[in-house]
């Protein structure tokens, strides 16, 4: 008999409803003892005054129960739907608590459905990332995760590893001579293909990482360009400090903002100048350290003033990381007369705007600019830890040609059996059992 565990699931505060939540064995016989019924028919809302074991009345509540194995944590599950508040949840915690079932630790539901096998570790950390989704896009693509996109993505690449494996095994076991040429050819190909997979899986989550803590973009220019003033309009409030004195903003800003469905966080940076002395080149660095961790880089002008030096160690830097990562251009200052020579940066496409006025095109421009970057359908990694795995996988695979080649086989097991475990480990981890069932399952060895 297991434990049974119960947990208020919903936020705690002022809502009209609460839901409690049991799972383990004895989960019916609690809600039948507080509900005072001989039964309850399973996925049947029932409406239920609920008793404390001295008679008091807890609240008027819709139980539902779920029999094992047809529920989420795949145990005996019950749920009431109670009244909200402070008062009402709580009181009815303590009434199941007093019928033997004890407080869940943090996630135990989900730790119950995993070992049950109702989720993989993909779908766990896909349902506690949607729960803090900060935009519609992340909550898109964790939704579907959720739902088991990647869990089944990784099964098939660990099902191709682990038939390679199984292979690689049985010849070990019971061939005498070495693998054929063409045998060898045959695995090397199936190895590209799940190693070009994977490469792209990364690519594509390492392009698209901003989708989930939001896009980073950031604003760099000289001094005095206006590029504090772009942040507070942006943000629509009077963030960093904004002043005619040239370095004002010493210090790198960031701040979060919505735009359309997407989440940015909008990196201010202090003004590059031509690096006359020591403060001024840490400013610079600083620039170049912001654009490398962008996804995002807005390279601001000043268009009340002619182009100098400045201005063109800032064009300097849009050519040198243009081809890396997408650049807007932007003219500020459009409200006052108009010095600058727009010939210099005609090229980058740059807009025009004034930031004591209207920042709307912009804000279509980056809109749209997201927008594209979410169209890829590509399957996503959306934590540090599937990465890292991945990256494991990939490099075993790279270790496993040359024992291939060589026909040294209990080496190229050696490997194929790491990157298994390393894409395993980002689903479900990988028991033996899965490889001897795969190798007397396919090649029908004996009896
Ligand atoms: N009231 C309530 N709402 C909720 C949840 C919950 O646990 N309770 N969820 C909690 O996260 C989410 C829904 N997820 C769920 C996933 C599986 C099952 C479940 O009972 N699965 C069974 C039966 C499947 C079926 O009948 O189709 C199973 O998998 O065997 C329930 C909820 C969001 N809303
Ligand atoms: N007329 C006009 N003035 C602007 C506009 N944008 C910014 N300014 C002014 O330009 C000056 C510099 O603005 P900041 O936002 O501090 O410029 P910055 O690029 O952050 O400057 P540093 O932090 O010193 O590098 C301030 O006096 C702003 O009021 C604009 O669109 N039109
Ligand atoms: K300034
Ligand atoms: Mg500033």
């Amino acid at each position: 008999m297991n434990e049974t565990i119960a947990a208020i699931a919903t936020a705690n505060g002022i809502g009209s409803i609460s839901i409690l939540r049991l799972s383990g064995d004895r989960s019916l016989e609690i809600a039948l003892k507080l509900t005072r019924k001989s039964n309850l028919q399973p996925r049947y809302a029932t409406l239920a005054s609920l008793h404390h074991n001295d008679g008091t009345l807890i609240d008027e509540a819709i139980v539902i129960y779920f029999q094992a194995p047809r529920s989420f944590t795949g145990e005996e599950v019950v749920e009431f739907q109670c009244h909200g508040g402070y008062v009402v949840a709580e009181s009815l915690l303590r009434a199941v608590l007093h019928e033997g079932a004890r407080l869940a630790e943090p996630g135990e539901f989900s730790k119950r459905a995993f070992l049950n096998g109702r989720l993989d570790l993909t779908q766990a950390e896909a349902t506690a990332a949607l729960i803090e989704a900060k935009s519609d896009d992340a909550a898109r693509i964790l939704a579907r995760q959720m739902k088991g996109e990647l869990r089944g993505y990784i099964e098939g690449i660990r099902d191709s590893l682990l038939e390679i494996l199984a292979y690689s095994e049985v010849v070990i076991d019971y061939a005498e001579e070495d693998l054929p040429e063409d045998v060898v050819d045959q695995i090397e190909v199936k190895l590209e293909n799940i190693k070009h997979t994977l490469s792209r899986t990364l690519e594509s989550s390492r392009r698209r990482s901003g989708l989930m803590q939001g896009f980073r973009v950031a604003i760099i220019g000289k001094p005095n360009v206006g590029k504090s003033s772009l942040l507070n309009a942006l943000l629509d409030y009077e963030r960093a400090i904004v002043s005619d004195i040239a370095g004002t903003t010493r210090d790198t800003i960031e701040e979060q903002v919505r735009i359309g469905t997407h989440l940015i966080r909008l990196v201010d940076t202090a003004g590059i100048r031509n690096a006359s002395d020591e403060i001024e080149r840490i400013g610079i660095e600083r620039s170049i350290a912001a654009i490398e961790n962008a996804d995002v880089v807005i390279a601001l002008f000043d268009a009340s003033r002619e182009i100098d030096e400045e201005d063109r160690s800032i064009i300097d830097l849009v050519e040198r990381y243009r081809s890396e990562k997408p650049f807007i251009c932007i003219v500020n200052k459009s409200d006052l007369p108009q010095v600058f020579d727009m010939s210099s940066i005609e090229h980058y496409h740059p807009i025009r705007l004034s930031c004591k006025q209207d920042t709307q095109v912009l804000v279509d421009t980056l809109s749209s600019l997201m927008d594209h970057e979410n169209d890829g359908e590509e399957m996503m990694l959306i934590s540090a830890r599937q990465i890292s795995a991945t990256e494991g996988a990939v490099r075993s695979i790279d270790e496993a040609y040359e024992p291939l080649r060589d026909g040294e086989l209990e080496f190229f097991s050696f490997h194929i059996n790491a990157a298994i475990r390393y894409v395993a480990s980002i689903s479900r981890p990988y028991e033996l059992d899965e490889m001897f069932d795969r190798m007397f399952g396919q090649f029908c060895l004996g009896k």
